[in-house]
């Protein structure tokens, strides 16, 4: 191939632990200016046909709460449905707020991706500086708080209480975790190079990377644009695109994304109970009807819970959004995990949420969704069996409005991680698609 021909496969394999992070890792790849195409799941040979001409793959899993073993060998599969289509680069996405346990999954999935590839040493960049999140001597802020001051120490699967990366990293692997620190990242890309091989001698195969603006990304960017995994959140992918062109690996021309040309009802579906989340509610409440679950009748009884919500669903205004929202203070949550278990009632609204969106999709027609939440629109995503997106514009920072490729019906799909967007989120994704 000579440097003018555009790319015809896709030069970056991506493998995001959930479907808001895939997203989110999409459209910052897409605003580097790479065409991108989101596949569900491990795709097959059928959903990857429709994955020519990108210059990226983004495989969405849901591995993020789940044991690790399965995390792990779905991870690997989908390493080695993307080898197939002879990718060289590979990205590891997981959140910007390092959502995993001491157990796992993110160590142990990047630990087997590492092995599979052959890779002695890799980057865990987290850092989102246009999202807030700075990694600084090894700690995670978000915002001016440290990662277990900012509403994430109450998560419902994976509270995160603990702000230092290197040490939290520690516990998930066997490996020796380091750090460039700050200080080197200031220093400039050859005192990165530098810092990296020193830690590669002493058997550092870890190795987490202070951040804490755009500027430092950019070069980050282009210190890693030769190895063959990286891991991280969406920040260091934005500027990986411009990296990869001037290394040569990438040649196509930027694009201009397109909004979704769907129309039909609109559906908001909140399943996140993330700070961010609740504020975006509490926005739209008044603003359209609003349903806010029972989760105690959904533990008891789903089938009656959900024919409630479809009837009041049926007879709203047409001409307005509807909002289903299962979020609770972390109190009431704290109470109802004790009294049924914080994955089953986890799984249980997933699975709720997910039947109930099928419902109002097939039977009301709604077509537009906004879906809050990574293992909310995960679940509901899959139930919808969509296996492949288009990626469009940018709502708000790390959220893209999407199109569903293989259904007779396309819908528009905002799948939000819970914590991104302003409070007025949901009107104005809807805005967008007028
Ligand atoms: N009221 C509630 N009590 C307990 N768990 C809940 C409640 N509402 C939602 N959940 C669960 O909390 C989890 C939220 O995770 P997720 O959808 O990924 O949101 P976020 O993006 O904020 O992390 C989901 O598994 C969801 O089913
Ligand atoms: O990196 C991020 O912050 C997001 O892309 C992400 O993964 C968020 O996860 P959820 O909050 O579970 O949606």
């Amino acid at each position: 191939m000579t440097e003018t021909q555009p790319n015809r496969t896709a030069v970056l394999g991506c493998i995001a632990d959930d479907v808001t992070g895939a997203t989110d890792l999409a459209n910052n790849l897409v605003r580097g200016g790479m065409r991108v195409v989101q596949v569900l799941g491990v795709p097959d040979a059928r959903v990857l046909a429709n994955a020519f001409e990108v210059d990226a793959i983004v495989v969405a899993l849901k591995t993020r709460s789940i044991p690790k073993q399965d995390a792990i060998s779905q991870s690997l599969d989908a390493l080695k449905s993307l080898q197939a289509l002879r990718i060289s680069h590979f990205y590891f996405k997981y959140c910007s707020t390092f959502d995993s346990t001491e157990e796992g999954n993110i160590g142990p999935v990047a630990e087997a991706l590492m092995d599979s590839l052959g890779v002695t040493q890799t980057v865990f960049c987290p850092a989102f500086p246009a999202a807030g999140r700075t990694v600084y001597q090894g700690h995670l802020f978000v915002g001016d708080q440290l990662l277990n001051e900012s509403g994430m120490q109450n998560h419902p699967l994976n509270p995160m209480t603990d702000a230092n990366l290197v040490r939290f990293l520690g516990k998930q692997t066997s490996r020796r975790v380091g750090l460039v620190s700050s200080a080197v990242i200031e220093s400039g890309a050859a005192a990165v190079a530098q810092r990296l091989s020193q830690l590669k001698e002493d058997d550092v195969s870890m190795v987490v990377t202070d951040t804490t603006s755009d500027e430092q990304l950019t070069m980050l960017a282009s210190s890693c644009a030769s190895l063959p995994l990286v891991t991280g959140g969406s920040g260091l992918a934005r500027f990986l695109p411009d990296a990869y062109r001037e290394c040569g690996l990438l040649h196509s021309q930027v694009f201009a994304p397109e909004v979704p040309k769907v129309d039909g009802r609109s559906l908001i579906v909140a399943g996140s109970c993330s700070r961010a989340t609740a504020g975006q509610i509490r926005y739209m409440d008044g603003k359209c009807p609003l349903y806010r679950i029972d989760v105690s009748g959904v533990m008891d009884d789903p089938n009656v819970e959900q024919n409630k919500i479809v009837k009041w669903a049926s007879e709203s205004d047409p001409g307005q959004p509807v909002l289903i929202a299962s979020g609770a203070s972390p109190e009431q949550i704290t109470e109802t995990q004790e009294r049924f278990g914080a994955m089953e009632v986890a799984l249980a609204i997933e699975n709720f949420l997910s039947a109930l969106t099928v419902r109002l999709v097939k039977d009301l027609g709604f077509t537009r969704l906004v879906l809050a939440g990574g293992e909310t629109s995960g679940a509901i995503v899959r139930e919808l069996g969509i296996d492949t997106l288009r990626i469009g514009p940018e709502i708000c920072t790390g959220v893209p409005w999407t199109e569903s490729l293989d259904r007779e019906r396309s819908l528009a799909l905002a799948l939000k991680s819970g914590n991104f967007g302003d409070a007025n989120f949901f009107e104005s994704a809807l805005e967008m698609l007028r």
